[in-house]
This record gives structure tokens, sequence and C-alpha cells, in this order.
């Protein structure tokens, strides 16, 4: 394993097997621009490259990673390369090191302006779930479910950085044996924990891409917690799917992690049976799960471990997907994978879920117990997978605290 100057513990998260990118600005220097994290500092990655003497650097100098998304992936693979020489060859050492900054004095914002926003539903145990839930008196799942990785169009203008506050939002609600809806704030609002992918290499409209090249696209991923309206998504979503019930916020963790720092943590999908019609099929190596662990904490309590390897669809079958019919990608466009479940209690994503649509409600340190979010409440997912040679890749974490309705 390559080892660091910095001289890092080999089992840190942000050892030079993850090298996450980011944006940052600090009190003494307000601009933002983007960060590399490493260990526990973040590398000034514009300010280095110009010492260091690397051109391609100048699309660091901005304040979103959009620049360097449009760059491609031969350009991500260049610059992943040249931070791993610059920080484990000491040749290197005089120049870098001023650029260091720890990573207590940095204000980290939204990493990428969001392009477009898709949100999936790629877990079978999810999507079963939602189903015998919100459909009792139907199949679980929908006849396309194993034919399509079934998406919604989100609201990219409200993706927000991990620590940013959530409002509980107002809306309509309607329960079945309610006489008429009636408006206010959320009742049952929840989280969603998920990955997810960030595009860049924007393709023209009307040229799809094949899912062989997907991977291409695929700069990294972030975690992402899609806040829930349960009762304003229950009344509204039929026959159009989500819409104010989630539009309200989606926050994503504030380092996104290349996919180069993932090939380690490949592994099969749990497995497809139909096999997906042509399109969604792939040779080996381009159609794959992601053995990564989440964790879930309401307010330090540990409620749910999602296994992302237990997802049905592969990212490059959704990127693939989202394509097919000639939409272009743009720089900067995020899709969610969709609510994390196992098939076991303690790994489903979502209170939904974990409290059975809150007949079974979760017990916190506390004492208190909790069926759905409440003001106040601390919500943080975790994540890590397994690196090269026994190195862990941090995907560091997405923290929102709910604030009151605004009445
Ligand atoms: O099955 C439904 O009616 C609703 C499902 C969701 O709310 C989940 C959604 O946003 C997609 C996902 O996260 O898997
Ligand atoms: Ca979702
Ligand atoms: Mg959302």
């Amino acid at each position: 394993m390559t080892t660091s100057w910095l001289d890092l513990p080999a089992d840190h998260p942000f050892g030079l097997a993850t090298l996450p990118y980011g944006v940052f600005s600090t009190a003494a220097d307000p601009r933002r621009r983007v960060g590399v994290r490493v260990g526990d500092h973040v590398l000034d990655a514009a300010a280095a490259a110009e010492q260091a003497g690397m051109e391609s650097g100048v699309c660091w100098d901005r304040p979103s990673l959009n620049d360097f998304l449009s760059r491609g992936h031969h350009a991500w693979a260049a610059a992943r390369a040249w931070l791993v020489e610059v920080l484990s060859d000491p040749m290197y050492r005089d120049a870098v090191e001023p650029h260091l900054l720890p990573v207590a004095d940095v204000t980290m914002h939204l990493p990428f302006e969001v392009a477009d926003y898709v949100d999936f539903y790629a877990s079978e145990h999810h999507a079963s779930n939602v189903g015998r839930i919100f459909r009792p008196d139907s199949e679980p799942l929908t006849p396309n479910w194993k034919h399509l990785p079934i998406g919604y169009h989100g609201r990219a203008g409200t993706v927000v950085v991990s620590g940013t506050d959530i409002v509980r939002p107002c809306g309509q609600r309607k329960a079945p044996s309610d006489p008429a809806p009636t408006f206010g704030p959320s009742r049952r609002l929840d989280i969603e924990t998920e990955l997810g992918f960030v595009v860049g290499g924007a393709t023209p409209l009307g040229q799809p891409v094949p899912i062989d090249e997907a991977v291409e696209h695929l700069f990294g991923v972030v975690l992402l917690n899609d806040w829930s309206a349960r009762d304003i998504q229950a009344w509204e979503y039929v026959p159009l799917g989500p819409f104010l019930g989630k539009s309200f916020g989606t926050s994503i963790s504030a380092w996104v992690v290349p996919m180069a720092a993932l090939e380690a943590a490949h592994v099969p999908l749990p497995g497809q049976d139909p096999q997906p019609l042509d399109y969604l099929r792939g040779d080996e190596g381009s159609v794959f799960g992601l053995d990564i662990h989440c964790e879930v904490r309401v307010n330090g309590t540990a409620v749910s471990r999602p296994e992302y390897a237990d997802m049905y669809w592969s990212p490059t079958q959704m990127l693939a997907h989202l394509s097919v019919n000639g939409a272009s990608l743009r720089d900067g466009d995020l899709f969610g994978s969709g609510t994390i479940s196992g098939a076991d209690r303690q790994t489903r994503g979502c209170l939904l879920e974990l409290t059975w649509s809150g007949q079974e409600p979760v017990t916190l340190e506390d004492g208190t117990t909790r069926a759905f979010l409440e003001d106040g409440d601390t919500v943080t997912i975790t994540g890590w997978a397994p690196g090269p040679d026994g190195a862990r890749i941090g995907l560091g974490e997405v923290t929102g605290t709910i604030r009151p309705a605004f009445e």
C-alpha cells in the first residue's frame, strides 16, 4: 500500500485510498474552493497544484466541483494519480504541506451545483415493505419493478449539504379514515438512507449511454438522506409519484468519494431474475453492487445498519436507464439509489419500515420512543467501504436537525 508522508494510521478512513473531494472555505479566506480530504486535513487543491506545477489544477479554483466533473474520467484518473503522488513522495512535501488545513478550521459547502436530481427505488426489500404498508391490497412489488429501475424526478435546488437544518414541511395530509384533507405540519416526517451518485462527462441530447460506458460517467458517491413526509406523500403521490412530500430538502455528505476509491468494494449483485432487457445487461465488471456499510443514528442512538450490497439494481443500470430515451447527462447530475434496506429489521433504511408505519416505535438511549421524527431530532448517517490491502474507505457523514414548521 502507498503510504503518505503525513504518516496516517493504516486504517484511517481518509487515507490515500479515499481522497474525497469537497468545497470549503476558511474564516481567513472565505473564497469557496475545491478541497481534498486527507487524514484530519483538507488540501487546498488548487493552491497545491499551482505550487507543485500541476496545470489542470485550475478547475479546482472554483466554488463547485462542476468544472472538474466536466473534464471527464481520464482527467479524474490523472488528478487522483497526481494527488497520490504528491501526498506520498516526500519530494513534494515542502510544496504541498503549507496547503494542508486542519479539518476543524474549514467550513464545508455544497460540493457541486446539482444539475438534475433523480431518485431511484433500487432496493427490493424497501420496495416490498413500502408496498405492503402503502398498498396492502396489492402485490408488494409493482409488475414493472424487476424489469426497470423505477425512479422519480426530484428537486435539484433543494439539495443541501450535511449540517443544514431541515424545516418540518407543511402540506396537505389525509389519512384513509379522514373525511377530507387538512393542511398543516407533517406528522410523519421520515428519513431515507441512500447513496447518491454524482455524474460528470456530459452527453448530448439524443444519445443514450451504453451500459458498458456508464461507469465512465460516475464520478463518485455521497451519502444521501431523502427526507420524506409520509403523510403528505401518501395523499399526493397517486398517480404521478412523490412531489412535495420529498422536495422540501435532500441532504448529502460534504465529501464526494470517487468511484475509483470503491473498486475494492465491488461485489456481485444479489441476483436478477428475470434477466433484464439487453440495454440493462453489461459485460462482467460493468454491472456490480457495492459493499458499503451504513449506520443511521437518531440523537446518537444507532437505529439501523443498512448494507448497500443488498441493492437489486447496479448504479450503472440506473445510469443507462435514465439516458436510454436520449435524455442527456449534465455535469453535476445527481441520482439517489433509493432507500437502502435489507431483509432484517436492523437493516431497514427508513422509519416507515423500521417502525412499520409507526406501529412498532424505536426506543432511543434517553428512553424516549420514535415512530417518526420530532422537532429537534438530529439524524446522522455514516458509511464506509473496504479499500485495497485492508484499507478503509470513509464516506464521512450526512447529518441534519429538524426545525419546527414555518407557520
Ligand atoms: O412505494 C412507494 O409508494 C414509495 C416509495 C418511496 O417513498 C421511496 C422513494 O423515495 C424511493 C426510494 O427511496 O427507494
Ligand atoms: Ca428516496
Ligand atoms: Mg428529498
